[in-house]
């Protein structure tokens, strides 16, 4: 996914998370108390929308978007972008760094909790005691700013403990909640339930940049269909051709829509996946690169015909900077994936569309690789499951994760008995 802010929000401000009654959250399932929210109680609620995978407006742009400038060192449309999700304090998303003056009042109600923990009546009330808990100062660590290299415009915040809120989306939530509890936890972020700040839904979970120094991060969508069966299902049934899209379309190739098309100015959403799927790797090797931030801050997502294997080795290569070393942890991360992948009962039950690894290293040589993205990511009906290897054929709802992640072990391979 693309698209990125484009209004940013300062940081000041935004640190606040919408305070709700606690019995209310209580009763909430699945959800999760956040610090702020035991000191006031304003009893809000939200609304709640369907998937917020919707809730994205289709004329944002990325914030590293391909739009003829990605790829250079941050020119300056790409340093305005990235400016919304650096260091440069216009991040939405706000930072670490640039919120340090609110570790001063800082409250830790969390700091006994652990990924995936549910508010328990216990823990809640230990939480009530902690409420004028403050970490000595000497433990407080300055981390880099988080950086978000794709995706919706605005669909992120930060937290002062490291945290990510990523904008509510059901599906997402479900498939987090599953996750952990099965084998592929180490492999996602640990998730800490649903908050609200300025009464908008939030999932919350880890930030994966946080142990890093000046990361180096790629986020690579894998498997060989973008969209959704249903989305399909949706397209005939009810079509609607979206002008965004045709702009994205004709922005990389004048000539890629049909003579219809054209007469419309518009195309279905699922005709422009299928577009990019087959101009990029997608079709061919089962995943794809989305865009890649360098710790040097240039961010390229202009990967959109990325398509054969010597171009995704030339884009690895630039990535790891030669090093082979990254390389060989990523090859080796990516095997411990593959293994824990095939025996997941999540994974079995799931189709998995859309979804992305996010690969991160640093100059200290600490690399590592998850899985993000899970707003369409949905389950099988019992007791169906997928293979994730077989092609796709209409009803069989494949998603070819496999295949890609096998092309993918290949490649780097490969490039290790290369050199
Ligand atoms: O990358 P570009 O060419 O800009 O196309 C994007 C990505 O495919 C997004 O997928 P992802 O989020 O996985 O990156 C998709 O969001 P969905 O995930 O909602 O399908 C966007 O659909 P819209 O959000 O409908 O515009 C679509 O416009
Ligand atoms: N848990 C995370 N930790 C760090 N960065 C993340 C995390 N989740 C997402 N990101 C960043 O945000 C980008 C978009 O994430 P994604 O979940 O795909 O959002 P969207 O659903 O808006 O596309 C990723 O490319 C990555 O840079």
């Amino acid at each position: 996914m693309t698209k990125t802010p484009d209004t940013p929000a300062p940081c000041v401000g935004m640190g606040e998370t919408q305070h709700s009654h606690p019995e209310e959250l209580l009763s909430r399932r699945a959800r999760v108390a956040v610090p702020e929210l035991v000191v006031t109680c304003e009893c809000e609620q939200s609304p709640r929308g369907p998937c917020s995978c919707s809730h994205r407006n289709p004329d944002e742009e990325s914030i590293c978007s391909d739009s003829g400038l990605s790829g250079s060192p941050a020119s300056s449309l790409a340093l305005r972008k990235l400016s919304n999700s650096s260091s440069s304090g216009l991040s939405p998303a706000s930072s670490f760094e640039e919120c340090e003056e609110d570790l001063l009042g800082y409250v830790d109600f969390n700091v006994n909790q652990s990924p995936g923990e549910a508010l328990t009546t216990d823990l809640w009330k230990k939480s009530k005691n902690m409420v004028n808990w403050s970490p000595p100062p000497e433990t407080v660590k300055k981390r880099s700013p988080w950086v978000q290299v794709v995706g919706h415009a605005g669909n992120f915040q930060t937290d002062s403990d490291g945290r990510l809120l990523k904008k509510y989306c059901e599906s997402e939530q479900q498939c987090f909640l599953q996750l952990m509890s099965d084998s592929l936890r180490p492999f996602v972020p640990g998730y800490y339930g649903v908050t609200q700040r300025d009464e908008q839904d939030y999932n919350l979970m880890d930030d994966l940049l946080a142990d890093f120094d000046s990361p180096c991060i790629m986020d690579c969508k894998m498997g060989s269909r973008t969209y959704l069966e249903e989305e399909l299902k949706k397209a005939r049934e009810c079509p609607q051709p979206r002008k965004d899209m045709y702009e994205k379309m004709i922005a990389v190739d004048p000539e890629a829509p049909t003579e219809e098309e054209r007469l419309q100015q518009a195309v279905l959403k699922t005709r422009y996946m299928q577009w990019r799927e087959t101009l990029s790797s997608t079709a061919t090797l089962g995943f794809r690169i989305e865009g890649i931030k360098k710790s040097d801050g240039t961010c390229n997502t202009n990967f959109k015909r990325t398509k054969c294997k010597d171009e995704v080795v030339q884009a690895l290569e630039d990535f790891v900077d030669n090093n082979m070393l990254i390389l060989r942890s990523y090859q080796q991360r990516l095997q411990e994936l593959r293994d824990i992948l095939e025996k997941s009962d999540f994974f079995k039950a799931h189709e998995v569309v859309g979804s992305s690894l996010l690969f991160v290293h640093d100059v200290t040589g600490k690399a590592g690789i998850w899985m993000i993205d899970f707003g369409k990511t949905v389950p099988m009906t019992p007791p169906l499951t997928l293979d994730h290897r077989s092609p796709w054929l209409e009803g069989n709802r494949e998603d070819g994760y496999l295949w890609g992640l096998d092309n993918f072990i290949d490649i780097l391979t490969t490039m290790l008995q290369e050199k």
